[in-house]
């Protein structure tokens, strides 16, 4: 589905990812680990094309989009949740989620907006609140359910336990296996929260200053216990 092979990504002269290769399957739901200032979120935008300058092979269900604008991205199936959550504070928590429609492509037709609030449940008795009154946490599962709405095939999800409590920690990590289960959508999550990765993935990536330094699925990831210390402890 997502082929990254020998990915270079720059913001101006600075040089932050170095001939990075990375894979998401068909449906499959992968982690890529790291600390701060690894360069998570630039691998990500260079997935999308929302921010630094790449060099490399990207392909997506075996075309190559390496020269494609963002919308293009999306209409093929590409979905990125940002760090920043961008979520709509004037419109109500159904309406955010109706505007994913604007993303989506005859192809790929938007996931009603009852459907998609019936996958996140917290979200049922908020329906009708405004962006700008939910939490933090609230909030970071409207912009979940949101990308969810678009119908992606790949859904690319930064860091989105950072600050929340633990509590939507656990709905989130079980909202999002569900959804992407049912209705078989790939997933890229970046992540520090180690807990969080393992319930939602199969498969890890560690990166470090701009460069993978681990893959293998979790029981390879406990395997290497040098690989947490060095590359993931605080
Ligand atoms: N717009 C930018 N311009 C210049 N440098 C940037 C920009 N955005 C990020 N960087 C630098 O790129 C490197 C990787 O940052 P990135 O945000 O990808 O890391 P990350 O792993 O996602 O970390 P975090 O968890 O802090 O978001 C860092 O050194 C950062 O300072």
């Amino acid at each position: 589905m997502l082929e990254v092979r020998d990915l270079d990504a720059f913001y101006g002269d600075s040089h932050i990812l170095f001939k990075l290769r990375l894979s998401v399957g068909n449906g499959q739901r992968v982690a890529l680990l790291g600390r701060n200032g690894a360069g998570k979120s630039t691998l990500l935008k260079s997935v999308m094309n929302a921010g630094p300058r790449v060099r490399g092979a990207l392909r997506f269900d075996g075309q190559d989009i390496g020269a494609l604008p963002v919308h293009r991205r999306t209409q093929l199936g590409l979905s990125l949740v940002p760090e920043d959550r961008r979520i709509f504070t004037h419109l109500t928590v159904a309406e955010n989620i109706a505007i994913a429609r604007y993303g989506a492509s005859a192809q790929r037709p938007a996931v009603p907006v009852a459907e998609i609030i019936e996958r996140f449940p917290m979200l049922v008795a908020l329906q009708q609140r405004y962006g700008g009154q939910l939490s933090g946490g609230q909030q970071q599962l409207l912009a979940v359910a949101r990308a969810m709405a678009a119908n992606p095939s790949l859904l690319l999800l930064d860091e989105p336990t950072e600050g929340l409590a633990p509590i939507i920690v656990e709905e989130m990590a079980h909202d999002v296996v569900r959804t992407c289960t049912e209705r078989n959508t790939a997933l890229l999550l970046c992540e520090q929260n180690i807990w969080f990765a393992r319930r939602c993935t199969q498969y890890v990536y560690v990166i470090d200053t701009g460069r993978i330094v681990f893959e293998g699925d979790w029981a390879a990831f406990d395997a290497n216990p040098q690989v947490q210390q060095r590359y993931l402890a605080l």
